[in-house]
């Protein structure tokens, strides 16, 4: 009997281990998981400092100012960026300062260059309103001793920023799992060929390729192989040097489908045989010395649904993610969904905010071996099992395929 799609995933997910863990440039480091916490040894600012181009002043000689009640102060210092402050300053003092530049002793708020006039080492004050605002403290926003940064992070633009903010030129991240994919069938021909009457180029290992690298893995193309057990054991044991071992085709019941059968050869342990979701019924899972094999659909959408909802997680954790979902939302069907469903099953579809809510519109062609759909959809829709046709207007769960 097919395995209900939760218990399938839970088994998948209890069966794999975090990554050990390896230094990268910090230049190296998007999209990797963070496996150490970072400590900030820092205030940062590091100092006091200067957010626009103008006067460091004694705020209280400005406080009145508006542009027909100016005030003149006497210009005594000059730091530009990257520069220190010479002087203090003191009531009718002024320091000519530049954004990102520290704050001399004694200022205690910074006027914009343009609400001043220059004149020599007079500077004419126009509006000083608000001028004690005009401060980045020191340890505003981070302060030394705090923890910044968590392990199991997923390092983004900004993660890298702030770990270059922190002087860390290099980080220790989770070693990337290193994801075979082997393409098997009679009919698969490389991408590169001609086609030949009966064959198809292999799009199956592309596909996942990218999906894998979505996941944060990295893919090791294995090629295609014939529907031959001999051959197919052979890739299998070729691939074994990998932490997870996925094939597509010859996972269903034809006289052809031989996954199973492999499996059974090389000793691969059999977890579950068919999921029962829609498209991604046809997959099995099977483990080796803690290592898994997933054989998923030779139907493109099929393997691409399978791979999304029982490979994805999984490499996920191995990755050191904090969460190994994707986000879901509420919608509303834009248009009508035709299917009864036995099965759970996932649609294509396309979301959009109008007002205060979110619509989903299920996309044209649903079907396993088709791809066209999987082009444009940024999201899934998800029918419960047993559900009859959805009328346009029906609540839907939906999922939403970006990264969190
Ligand atoms: N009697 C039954 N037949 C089928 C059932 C069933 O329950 N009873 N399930 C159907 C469903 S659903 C699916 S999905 C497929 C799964 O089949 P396999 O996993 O065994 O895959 P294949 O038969 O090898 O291939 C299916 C289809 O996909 C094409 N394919 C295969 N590999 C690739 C590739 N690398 N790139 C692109 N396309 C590929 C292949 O040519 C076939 O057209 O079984 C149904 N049958
Ligand atoms: O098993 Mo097929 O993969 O349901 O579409």
């Amino acid at each position: 009997m097919a395995e209900k799609l939760e218990v399938a995933q839970e088994k998948l997910l209890n069966l794999v281990q975090l990554m050990p863990t390896e230094m990268v440039e910090l230049s190296e480091s998007w999209r990797r998981v963070l496996a150490e916490t970072i400590v900030s040894n820092m205030d940062f600012p590091p100092f006091d400092r200067s957010p626009l181009d103008g006067y460091a002043i004694v705020a209280k000689d400005v406080e009145g100012t508006v542009p027909d009640k100016s005030i003149i102060l006497r210009q005594v210092d000059y730091v530009p960026a990257g520069d220190v402050p010479h002087h203090n300053i003191t009531s009718g003092t002024a320091c000519r300062i530049m954004t990102g530049a520290p704050l001399p002793p004694g200022a205690t708020g910074v006027v914009r260059i343009e609400d001043t006039i220059a004149d020599g080492d007079k500077i004419i004050v126009l509006d000083g309103h608000g001028a004690e605002k005009n401060i980045c403290f020191q340890g505003e926003e981070i302060s030394s001793a705090e923890e910044v940064i968590s392990a199991g992070t997923a390092i983004n633009a900004g993660v890298i920023g702030m770990l270059a903010v922190l002087g860390k030129a290099q980080v220790c991240v989770f070693r990337k799992p290193r994801v075979a994919i082997i393409a098997t069938g009679s009919e698969i021909i490389p991408v590169d060929s001609q086609l030949t009457p009966g064959k198809i180029r292999n799009s199956n290992s592309y596909m996942l390729s990218a999906q894998v690298a979505d996941a944060g893995a990295k893919t090791i193309l294995m090629g295609n192989v014939l529907d031959n057990v001999d051959e197919i054991a052979l890739m299998l044991e070729n691939a074994s040097t990998c932490d997870v071992v996925i094939t597509t085709g010859g996972a269903s019941i034809g006289d052809h489908d031989l996954i199973g059968e492999v499996y059974e050869r090389l000793g691969i342990t059999l977890l579950f045989d068919r999921v029962s979701i829609k498209p991604g019924m046809s997959m099995l899972a099977g483990i080796k010395n803690g290592k898994l094999y997933l054989g998923l659909s030779g139907n493109p959408a099929a393997a691409a649904i399978s791979f999304e909802q029982l490979v994805r997680p999984i490499l996920m954790k191995m990755c050191g993610h904090k969460t190994w979902w994707r986000p879901r939302v509420r919608a509303v069907l834009a248009s009508p969904f035709n299917k009864s469903t036995g099965a759970k099953r996932f649609v294509w579809s396309r979301c959009w905010q109008k007002d205060n809510s979110i619509l989903a519109e299920p996309l044209r062609l649903q079907s396993n071996g088709m791809l066209k759909s999987a082009m444009v959809a940024n999201s899934l829709i998800v029918i419960p099992e047993n559900t009859p046709p959805l009328p346009s207007g029906s609540e839907v769960e939906v999922i939403l395929l970006i990264n969190t």
